[in-house]
This record gives C-alpha cells, sequence and structure tokens, in this order.
C-alpha cells in the first residue's frame, strides 16, 4: 500500500541522511583545526608571555575572536569538543528541497506538504547528535513525527462513538459516484456486526436507477434488512424512516447511503444539507478513493461545506496509490480518516490508524 511514497520517502532519508552526515563530516573536520589550532595557540602564546595570554591579538587566530570562524563553526566546534555533531540549516536545504518535490509528486496537498517540511526543520535544526547516534535514525524520526502530526488530525475511535452514543446511531455517507459508497456501508454493518452491534440499512439514494437493486443485493448477501423508497422519493425520509425502524426494533445503528453527486451540482448538494436538517444524523463520512489524491481531498473540503462530515473514509486504498490523500485529508478538513477499504469482499475494511500508517511508510525493507 502507498508503495510509490514509500519509496520516495526512503530515497529522501537516505540522501538527507547522507547529506547531513557529510556536511556534518566537514564541519567535524573544520572544528577539528580550529581546535587543535587553538590548543597549538594557546601553547604558543602560554610559552611566549604567559602574562599576556588574555590580551591575545586577534588577527593571530584565537579561536574566540576568530570572525572568520563564525558563530557557527564556533558552537560547532564546541560540541564536536564534547561529542555531538549540530545540525545547521544548510545541511537540511537540499534534503528539504527534494522531500518537497517527493510530496508533492506523490500527490499531497501544497499546505501539508509545507507542514511536514517545517516540522521536520523544526525539529532537526540546531539538534545536535551524539556522534554515536547515526544520521538516518535523527531524520527518521523527525519524518516520523512530521508526518504523524498531519496524518492524525481530529483522530477518533469510531467504536468508541458508537459504544458510548444512544441509539440508535445514525450515519450518513456522501461523496461522489462510484468512489465505494455503497460498498463501504455493507463492509461497515459487518464490521459492526462482528463486533455485536446490529445495523439496518437505509438507501437515500432515490436518485439513480438500479441503486435500490444495488444496495438490496448487499443487504440479502448479509442479511441486513433494507429501507427503501422508489426510486425519485424523498431521501431524507428514507433515511428517517430507517432511524423509526431502528428504534422500533432495538438496531444499534443506521447507515445511511445517499446517492452520488458532484459536488459542483447544486441541486444534489443542496438535498444533502436537507438531509442533514431532516435527518440530524450523529455521524456524516464522506467516502473518496485513495486514488483520487488532491481531488479527494478538494471534494471532502466542498462535501463538508454541505453537510459537515465527521470523518472520511479512502477506498479502493488497495490499487496502487500515491498516498497523498491519505497523508492530506485529515489535515485539511480537520476531521480523520477512519476508515480505508482495501479490497471488494465484506471484509476489506481496516481501521484506520495513523500510528501505523506511518510506521508502515518508513519501514525498513
Ligand atoms: N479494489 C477495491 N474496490 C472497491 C473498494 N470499495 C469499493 N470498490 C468497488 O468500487 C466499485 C464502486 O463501488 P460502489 O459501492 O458501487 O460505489 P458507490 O459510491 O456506491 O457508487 P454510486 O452508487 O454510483 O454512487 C464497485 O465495483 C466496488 O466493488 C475497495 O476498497 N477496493
Amino acid at each position: 500500500m502507498f508503495d510509490g511514497l514509500k519509496d520516495k520517502l526512503s530515497s529522501f532519508r537516505e540522501d538527507a541522511a547522507e547529506e547531513v552526515e557529510e556536511k556534518a563530516e566537514e564541519a567535524d573536520a573544520e572544528a577539528a583545526e580550529v581546535d587543535a589550532a587553538a590548543d597549538i595557540d594557546a601553547d604558543a602564546t602560554a610559552e611566549a608571555a604567559p602574562d599576556e595570554a588574555a590580551s591575545t591579538d586577534p588577527a593571530e587566530g584565537e579561536p574566540a575572536d576568530d570572525e572568520s570562524a563564525g558563530p557557527g563553526r564556533l558552537k560547532r566546534a564546541a560540541a564536536f569538543a564534547t561529542g555531538k555533531v549540530i545540525i545547521e540549516e544548510e545541511d537540511l536545504e537540499e534534503p528539504l528541497q527534494d522531500l518537497e518535490l517527493a510530496l508533492l509528486s506523490s500527490d499531497v496537498e501544497m499546505s501539508v506538504a509545507d507542514r511536514i517540511l517545517e516540522t521536520v526543520r523544526e525539529k532537526m535544526l540546531g539538534e545536535t547528535r551524539a556522534q554515536v547516534q547515526t544520521t538516518d535514525q535523527l531524520v527518521t524520526e523527525a519524518l516520523h513525527d512530521a508526518l504523524l502530526d498531519v496524518i492524525s488530525v481530529g483522530q477518533f475511535d469510531f467504536e468508541e462513538r458508537i459504544a458510548e452514543a444512544d441509539k440508535p446511531v445514525t450515519v450518513v455517507f456522501t461523496g461522489v459516484n462510484g468512489v465505494g459508497k455503497t460498498t463501504t456501508i455493507a463492509k461497515l454493518s459487518e464490521w459492526l456486526d462482528e463486533r455485536g452491534y446490529s445495523s439496518v440499512l437505509a438507501n437515500g439514494d432515490t436518485y439513480r436507477a438500479g441503486a435500490n437493486e444495488q444496495i438490496r443485493e448487499h443487504a440479502e448477501a448479509l442479511d441486513r434488512k433494507l429501507i427503501a423508497h422508489e426510486q425519485g422519493g424523498d431521501p431524507a425520509a428514507v433515511i428517517y424512516d430507517g432511524v423509526e425502524y431502528a428504534e422500533a426494533n432495538d438496531i444499534d445503528v443506521v447507515l445511511g447511503d445517499t446517492a452520488g453527486r458532484l459536488h459542483t451540482s447544486n441541486d444534489l448538494m443542496a438535498q444533502l444539507e436537507k438531509i442533514d436538517r431532516v435527518v440530524d444524523p450523529d455521524m456524516t463520512l464522506f467516502v473518496d478513493e485513495a486514488v483520487a489524491g488532491q481531488d479527494a481531498v478538494k471534494r471532502a473540503q466542498e462535501f463538508d461545506d454541505a453537510a459537515a462530515i465527521d470523518g472520511s473514509v479512502l477506498t479502493k486504498a488497495d490499487a496502487d496509490s500515491s498516498g497523498g490523500a491519505a497523508i492530506s485529508i485529515a489535515y485539511v478538513t480537520g476531521k480523520p480518516i477512519l476508515f480505508l477499504g482495501v479490497g471488494q469482499g465484506y471484509d476489506d475494511l481496516r481501521r484506520f490508524d495513523p500510528e501505523e500508517l506511518v510506521d508502515e511508510l518508513l519501514a525498513e525493507e
């Protein structure tokens, strides 16, 4: 999963470690020279005129006053003497440019890439590493924290929410056509069943011909109750009926489908607002494909504007996707990814765990 991004992050880590290491070695060598010069100088001064050591002419090379050495070099020299290496802005310049390119070419949204770079810079700059610690470790830790920072925005435990909420819990799914909403509803119904929660499906997609048949197939395969109205009916009314059915039959969760719509279709987006108003769902989940990259992120924002979302589900994460949507969507919308769809089977739904994803992205081959 997300192999392209994984490869790019891996080569960034190698290049960054190499670059920083090289620069650090150069600086170490210089620092060692400065140190040695200081020793020789101090010895020579002490021998020549022990009483005048404090007033040595700066031009003669007393390190503390040597302007060509600069404060950075002196700090490095001091750190070097105690077995540390300091990482400077210039060491990171090239690796960070490469990281930015790697992220953008993996379809990571610009503001998210900026944030990641900023965190890596913050974590590494002025960092003193013990000479025994590898630079690769440092780079990996900085990248780990930077990725986790953007991926885990707003994360909450979906199962805990369901467990704690008054029943029935109504969950409505939104998104564009064909991204896998209906399949996700069926998968989630199964996921809930495995955890001891009953669910009813309500087909709020009264727009598309054949939508009832499609969701009915899933309901029958899973042996779940389906609430559906005629094509052209009011989607809010169908989901409302689903809630009443759940209340009357002691069902825990109502899973409400909606018609796939383009975020540019004003009528359908207005209908979504109506569902939100009338049904007042406990949760609205935005569904899109992981492979849609930045388009998915843009659509999530637009759907969120019409009917506030509580989280996202990224489907088709099993297909070779760039990873950009998975990295960006939570940071941009402020709402977490809750599930990943990883196949067409009913059990191909994975609870999204930011820490797990970051570990997977940074795992050694
Ligand atoms: N490989 C893969 N395929 C998926 C996944 N989720 C859904 N699909 C497939 O994507 C196709 C579209 O899924 P649907 O559930 O019909 O999509 P939808 O969003 O409900 O579509 P509309 O009802 O047209 O809006 C189906 O062939 C699904 O089997 C997934 O996680 N991985």
